[in-house]
């Protein structure tokens, strides 16, 4: 018995020094470089403790599919965070919920609304806001990442609750930054003394710099932010006005939420989806331009397929998909060369639990280094879409499918996949079908390098960076022109 119970050890990770463990292993400059080592040096799972909190990172497949799906009952909850969980109350929106009764109502919601059958009724929308897209870079191609972004947040608006936006200035995106940044700065170690001390929440709000003053201020926001729109629904279709939206269809279509409060299962469901899902939208397509102008090889490949399937006649659509091989393995290329969410959405250990003979202490924060896996091999950060084709001598590739790994795993798995694949497949090909993207030119008609530099986060967007976008032809230019008169940009739904 003594021998079945002795302690297990932690898994291996970098030296702990006392009190602040590994605070300051972890450069800020660029993290990914001390996790790399880290994989190299330890394998696929390494022990970091930050301030008493102990961290696992799982560096492959392996770990991740025996903890987070055949393990998920004790792998499928967030870390908690006091203050912008709890004491704010963003813990009820879908992303960060662990309250199993409730989420799993939002998850079904969800996956009515974003599932196969509910996904395809946004397809005539997503064409729509395309042709808006390709107008709109036409005539601003230097603003290409303000139009991505734009792109991505009118898109997901538009799908949850019918908002139209003209540009980025819109009050719910101020909002939805607003409290997303509270979310980052929540998330981070050491952001809020009181997810440290957690006893300080019960400080009355009087006091200055009590946890509950500045509770009580992000959760008036976060109410109003999730409240609005929802409300603002709910009015338009009193009066019949109501634009067509993931809202509006759950909210006439009401399902059986098992003695729960169905509205405001909904509405937290709902406020989730514009930070979940457009910036992520917004960084592919931003990362797919970059590798458009730094692998010319590789868009003219996807560029003549695309011709020979089109003929000139027409944009893409959806259902050219699968006759499109290159385009799809492009795409695979983007999630894979750079990764959105590069560290996934973290996981939290229920109990103790035992993997490989090491112990993942109950409460550890688990991290899925998506990154890491995306960057195995020799593939490395080299752009080669034909990994994805089984193309090697041998005729195999040992790339595991960026879609098993970039939208996350088991139970908490991304429910917009459908969503983002679809719209991602509309605007990638048909930018490939219309316009040429090339590094940009200095006044000497010099090419200007591009440094393929992404930032540091949670979401990882690329650095600011310049390139040339140009219709690809005349013909192209009539395309686009006869194209808008077929998808009227406004209205509709
Ligand atoms: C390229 C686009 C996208 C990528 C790469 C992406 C990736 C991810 C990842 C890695 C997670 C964490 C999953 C886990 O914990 O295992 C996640 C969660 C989530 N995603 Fe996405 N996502 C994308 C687009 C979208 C879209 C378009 C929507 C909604 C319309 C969406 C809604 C969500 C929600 C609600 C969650 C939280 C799920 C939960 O905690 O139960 N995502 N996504």
């Amino acid at each position: 018995i003594r021998l079945v119970r002795r302690p297990r050890p932690l898994p291996p990770g970098p030296r702990r020094k006392p009190i602040i463990g590994n605070l300051f292993d972890v450069p800020l400059q660029n993290p990914f470089a001390a996790f790399d080592t880290w994989r190299k040096q330890y394998g696929d799972i390494v022990y970091l403790e930050v301030l008493g909190n102990s961290i696992v990172v799982l560096n492959g497949m392996d770990p991740i599919t025996e903890l987070f799906e055949r393990r998920a009952g004790n792998y499928s909850h967030r870390p908690v965070v006091q203050m912008v969980g709890e004491l704010m109350g963003i813990n009820r929106s879908i992303g960060l919920n662990n309250n199993d009764k409730v989420w799993r109502q939002q998850r079904k919601l969800a996956a009515i609304a974003l599932g196969p059958v509910g996904a395809k009724q946004y397809i005539p929308l997503q064409e729509r806001l395309v042709a808006l897209f390709l107008s709109e870079l036409e005539e601003r191609p230097g603003d290409f990442m303000g139009l991505c972004e734009l792109a991505a947040a009118r898109l997901i608006l538009e799908i949850t609750y019918g908002i139209s936006i003209e540009n980025m200035e819109n009050p719910y995106i101020k909002e939805a930054e607003d409290i997303f940044e509270l979310v980052r700065r929540g998330v981070q170690p050491g952001a809020y003394l009181v997810d440290f001390i957690p006893w300080l929440k019960h400080v009355p709000a009087w006091v200055p710099f009590s946890s509950q003053a500045t509770a009580a201020r992000g959760r008036a926001q976060v109410e109003a932010f999730v409240n609005r729109p929802f409300e603002s629904v709910k009015t338009q279709m009193a009066a019949n006005t109501a634009r067509p939206s993931l809202v509006a269809s759950l909210l006439s279509d009401r399902s059986d939420v098992e003695g729960l409060d169905f509205e405001e299962i909904l509405k937290w469901a709902a406020s989730t989806m514009y930070d979940a899902g457009g910036e992520s939208t917004a960084i592919t397509l931003k990362s797919f331009i970059m590798a458009m102008a730094l692998h010319p090889e590789a868009q003219t490949m996807a560029q003549q397929e695309l011709d020979t399937l089109l003929n000139g006649s027409r944009l893409p659509t959806l259902d050219d998909r699968a006759s499109l091989p290159y385009v799809n393995v492009c795409i695979k290329e983007i999630y894979r060369w750079h990764v959105a969410i590069p560290l996934g959405l973290p996981r939290r250990a229920e109990k103790d639990d035992i993997y490989n003979g090491y112990l993942i202490p109950r409460g550890s924060i688990i991290l899925p280094n998506i990154r890491g896996i995306a960057e195995e091999g020799d593939h490395l950060t080299r752009f080669t879409p034909e990994i994805h084709l089984n193309k090697y001598a041998d005729g195999s590739s040992d790339a595991p499918d960026p879609l098993s790994y970039v939208f996350g795993f088991g139970r908490r798995a991304c429910p917009g996949k459908l969503l983002a694949e679809n719209s991602l497949f509309i605007f990638i090909a048909s930018i490939l079908t219309v316009f040429r993207i090339t590094k940009d030119i200095d006044s000497d008609g010099n090419e200007i390098p591009i440094d393929p530099k992404f930032q540091i986060g949670l979401m990882s967007h690329p650095e600011p960076f310049k390139c040339r976008i140009v219709v690809r032809s005349p013909e192209t230019k009539k395309l686009l022109a006869n194209q808008l008169l077929d998808r009227p940009i406004r209205g509709g739904g």
